[in-house]
Formats: structure tokens, C-alpha cells, sequence
């Protein structure tokens, strides 16, 4: 038999748990939250840790060191996605960035989404939608003040019209829906599915009902954005559109398609894949976000009354928040960071895949390995973090960690080539809403709930969010002159 040239024999796949025949250790897998057991599974193997889910071999990293290695050191070997079944049905075979093969393909792509869909200039150009929208929030709950309200569903709600706007220009007509569209898909591609973890029976893609599930969910929401493509090509061609410093995503994609001139056109269907991306990618993070950090400072009053003052102190006069103060929120900025430290939104950020082999830490890594970066553990290892477990935003005060990945141990938006690019996208969706919800309202638990009671726990999927609703008792704050 011709043997392919393939793995030094000498070296070693890295440690891990002992493996059953033809499952590995998938039936580790069960019983809590994939990002628990795998900090779990590593303290006893080590943060370079090989797994074998099903036909899929696995590393597992979780160390600071290890993660920049693998996405640093190593970048270009570690720049692919692996195949997740139900996300290539619904990106039309990975025509978006975030599963896109890494070749010219998501170079083109990723370029698009960074030069001309998430600047700053673009982002900013969104602000009076979030302004609105934010502010139709504050008196929604201004007017319920004095009983519990559910603020997780209220800024979930909040994200996808804010999203719906920019990719848009206005709210769509079946915005419940496709937000129930996206968050089910959110859910299919956990990447923890049993399909995902036997590639070459095809068939059980059937069995299991995921194709059938993903397919159905495909025509909703291929239905849905070809609508608006339609309506949004229609304008252009009447050229009724609005002034181009404000142009929503899908216009900005469509005047891209029209020019021309790229290597892989961008027909519909890319278009339709990148805006999956943003929603996919940009809803529940961003508002699962707001509500972490808002449980937090629940849990935290000193922290809750700190960045309260801030911004009443740095609003004084003003009745409102506009986005020029928020620069001035240094503190708020600081409980973010510490937020996403410990909620952060992918606990293992997407996967990724190696392209040849490797070798790391003197262990070997074959080509088509399947990564896992476990942010979550990273950001709460020991080793690197003072009382890990406690949320204490003033840690950032001396710290050089930012958000693009250039200290490893903290890495909620991934780092290297694959990158978020959504970074600012996000932080405006995060930091305006916290902003107004202090500035407006004092905040109490209901039901005499003591703070340090407040329930933390987490749920299982893609994104990391709270188990139950976050529900809260605002009250109009005083009139300011008055304090
Ligand atoms: C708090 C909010 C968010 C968090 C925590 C977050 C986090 C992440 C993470 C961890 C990755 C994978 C990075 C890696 O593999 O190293 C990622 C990728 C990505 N994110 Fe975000 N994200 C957020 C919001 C957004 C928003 C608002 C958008 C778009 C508007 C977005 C678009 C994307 C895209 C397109 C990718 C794929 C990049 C690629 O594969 O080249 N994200 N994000």
C-alpha cells in the first residue's frame, strides 16, 4: 500500500481521556456545559488536549500559551473552519465569512465585510438607529416602571431591529420571524451534533432530521432576505435611495455586485450568506452581552452604583446619552471587558481546523484536525487572572488586554486571522443600551431577591446565555435637577 507522506510516527498526538471504540469520548461530552467539561477534562490533561468526538479528532486548547501558538504562531495552519452541517445547508455550502474555507474565496469576502461593511465610518453612520430604537426602549420600560419587567427578552428584541436597520434600512416586515429563523439556526450549528461527529455517514444527517430541519429553516430565510434583495434592487434601480453615508448593509453589498469586476462575483446567494453572518453572528453576542453585564452589576452593587455616577456624572444637563459621551464611560468600558471575560458570548469562540500538519509543543497535530479554543477556560485560568471567578472590572485599569486578541489570555472575540470583525459593531450595540438603562432607571430584583442570590446560571448552545430571563424592577430615575 502507498503510504501518504503523513505524520512523524516518533511524535505524539497530545494527552487526553482514555477512548471507547468508535464514540472516543463523545460520552464525556454529556451532563453539563461542553465549555465546563472541557476546562474540567483539561485540568487533568492539560491545556494541549487531544479528543476523539465521534470520527472527528480533536485539540483542545486551553491556555493562553497553547491559544497563541495555534492562532498565532501557527496562524495559517489554523485559519480554516471545519464543516458543520447545518451551518453549510444555511450559508448555501459556506458562502459566508465565519465558515468559509480559508483561501481567496474568504480573503475577497472578509475584505468586503472590513473595508466597506463594519468600518467605524459605517458604524457610526448607524448611530441615530440606535438612538431610536434604544430610546423607544427606555420609554417602553418607563411606562412599566415600578413592576418586573423582562429585560433579556426586551433587549434581545432591541438587538435584531437595531441589526434589522442597518442590514435594511428599516425594521423588515418579518423581523419576528427571521430573528426565530436565525436563533434556531444558532442552535443547529452547535457543532455538537451527532451528524457533525460522523462526516462520512452522510446519512445520519437524514436520520437525525438535521438536514430536514436545516433545509426548512433555509427556505424561511432565503425567502425572507431575497425579498428584501428584490425590493432593495428595485430602489436602486429607481435610485429612491437615501444619501450614501447612510446606506444599509444589503445596499452597500448590491452596489459591490453591480461594479463588478471581482474574482468570485457576488451573486444573491453570497449576499444572502453575509447577511446571515451579521445576524448570526451580531444578534444574540451583543445582547446576551447587555444582559450579562446587567446580572453582574446586580450581583455587584458598588459596581452598579460606580458606573451609574459615571454616567450621570458625565450626562449631567444633557436628559439623555448620546454617542459622543460614551467615549467618557471609562468605567462602563471596563465593566464590558470584565463582562465578556467571564460571559464571554462563544465560550469556544468557532471552531477552526488544521490545513497540514503541525507540530506543537513537541506533540503532533495531523492535517484536518478540529480545534477547540476554549476562551471561556482561558479567561478564567488561574494562572493568569487574580480571583478568576470574581467579576472585578478595575483588573483592566493597568491591564494592555484589548479586544483584538493581542494578549491571548483574553480572547472573548478570538484573535489572529479569523478575528471577529465585528468588534465595533458590537461594542455600539452593547455600550449605548447599558448607558441609557443606567442614565434612566434605578434598578432592584424582584421578589426581595437578595443580589448575591441573583441566579447565574448558564445555558447550553452556540452562545453562552443566561438559563432564565433576566427580570428586573426599573424606576424613572428622579428628575435630575433634583439629586
Ligand atoms: C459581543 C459580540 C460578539 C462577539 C463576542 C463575537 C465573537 C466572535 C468570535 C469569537 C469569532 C471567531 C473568531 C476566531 O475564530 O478567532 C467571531 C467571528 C465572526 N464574527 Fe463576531 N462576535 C460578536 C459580534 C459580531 C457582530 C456584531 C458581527 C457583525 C456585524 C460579527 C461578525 C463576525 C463574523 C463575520 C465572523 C467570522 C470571521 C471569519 O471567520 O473570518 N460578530 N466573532
Amino acid at each position: 500500500v502507498k503510504k501518504m507522506k503523513t505524520i512523524d510516527s516518533t511524535k505524539k498526538l497530545p494527552p487526553g481521556p482514555w477512548k471507547l471504540p468508535f464514540i472516543g469520548n463523545l460520552h464525556q461530552l454529556v451532563g453539563s456545559l461542553p465549555h465546563r467539561i472541557l476546562r474540567d477534562l483539561a485540568n487533568q490533561h492539560g491545556p494541549l488536549m487531544h479528543l476523539q468526538l465521534g470520527e472527528i479528532s480533536t485539540i483542545v486548547v486551553s491556555s493562553a500559551e497553547i491559544a497563541k501558538e495555534v492562532m498565532i504562531t501557527h496562524g495559517i495552519i489554523f485559519a480554516d473552519r471545519p464543516y458543520v452541517a447545518a451551518l453549510d445547508i444555511l450559508t448555501y455550502g459556506s458562502r459566508d465569512i465565519a465558515m468559509a474555507h480559508y483561501g481567496n474565496y474568504w480573503r475577497q469576502i472578509r475584505k468586503i465585510c472590513t473595508v466597506e461593511l463594519l468600518t467605524a465610518k459605517r458604524v457610526q453612520s448607524f448611530e441615530s438607529f440606535r438612538q431610536e430604537e434604544v430610546s423607544a426602549l427606555v420609554k417602553s420600560i418607563s411606562s412599566n416602571q415600578g413592576s418586573p419587567i423582562n429585560l433579556s427578552k426586551k433587549i434581545f428584541s432591541l438587538t435584531y431591529r437595531i441589526t434589522s436597520r442597518a442590514a435594511f434600512g428599516n425594521v423588515c416586515n418579518d423581523h419576528e420571524l427571521y430573528s426565530s429563523v436565525v436563533d434556531e439556526i444558532v442552535k443547529l450549528g452547535s457543532g455538537f451534533r451527532v451528524a457533525d461527529m460522523y462526516p462520512s455517514f452522510r446519512v445520519l444527517e437524514r436520520i437525525s432530521g438535521l438536514r430536514q430541519k436545516a433545509e426548512a429553516l433555509l427556505q424561511k430565510s432565503d425567502k425572507i432576505l431575497q425579498d428584501i434583495i428584490n425590493e432593495h434592487r428595485a430602489g436602486l434601480e429607481s435610485e429612491i435611495i437615501g444619501e450614501e453615508a447612510k446606506e444599509d448593509l444589503v445596499t452597500v453589498l448590491l452596489k459591490i455586485q453591480q461594479l463588478g469586476g471581482l474574482e468570485f462575483p457576488l451573486t444573491d446567494k453570497e449576499i444572502k450568506a453575509i447577511i446571515w453572518d451579521i445576524f448570526g453572528g451580531g444578534g444574540e453576542t451583543s445582547s446576551t452581552s447587555v444582559d450579562w453585564a446587567m446580572s453582574e452589576m446586580m450581583r455587584n452593587p458598588r459596581v452598579l452604583k460606580k458606573a451609574q455616577n459615571e454616567v450621570r456624572q458625565v450626562c449631567h444637563g444633557k436628559g439623555d446619552v448620546d454617542e459622543a459621551s460614551i467615549k467618557e464611560l471609562k468605567y462602563l468600558a471596563l465593566v464590558i471587558k470584565e463582562t465578556l471575560r467571564l460571559h464571554p458570548p462563544f465560550p469556544l469562540l468557532l471552531p477552526r481546523e488544521s490545513r497540514e500538519n503541525c507540530e506543537i509543543n513537541g506533540y503532533q497535530i495531523p492535517s484536518k484536525t478540529k480545534v477547540i479554543i476554549n476562551a471561556w477556560a482561558i479567561g478564567r485560568d488561574p494562572k493568569h487572572w487574580s480571583e478568576a471567578e470574581t467579576f472585578y472590572p478595575e483588573r483592566f485599569l493597568n491591564s494592555s488586554s484589548d479586544f483584538k486578541g493581542t494578549d491571548l489570555e483574553y480572547i472573548p472575540f478570538g484573535a489572529g486571522r479569523r478575528i471577529c470583525p465585528g468588534i465595533l459593531f458590537a461594542l455600539s450595540n452593547i455600550e449605548l443600551p447599558l448607558a441609557k438603562l443606567l442614565y434612566h432607571f434605578d434598578w432592584e430584583l424582584p421578589n426581595g431577591t437578595r443580589h448575591e442570590d441573583l441566579d447565574m446560571t448558564e445555558d447550553f448552545g452556540v452562545t453562552m446565555s443566561r438559563k432564565d430571563d433576566l427580570i428586573l424592577i426599573p424606576t424613572n430615575r428622579i428628575n435630575e435637577s433634583t439629586e
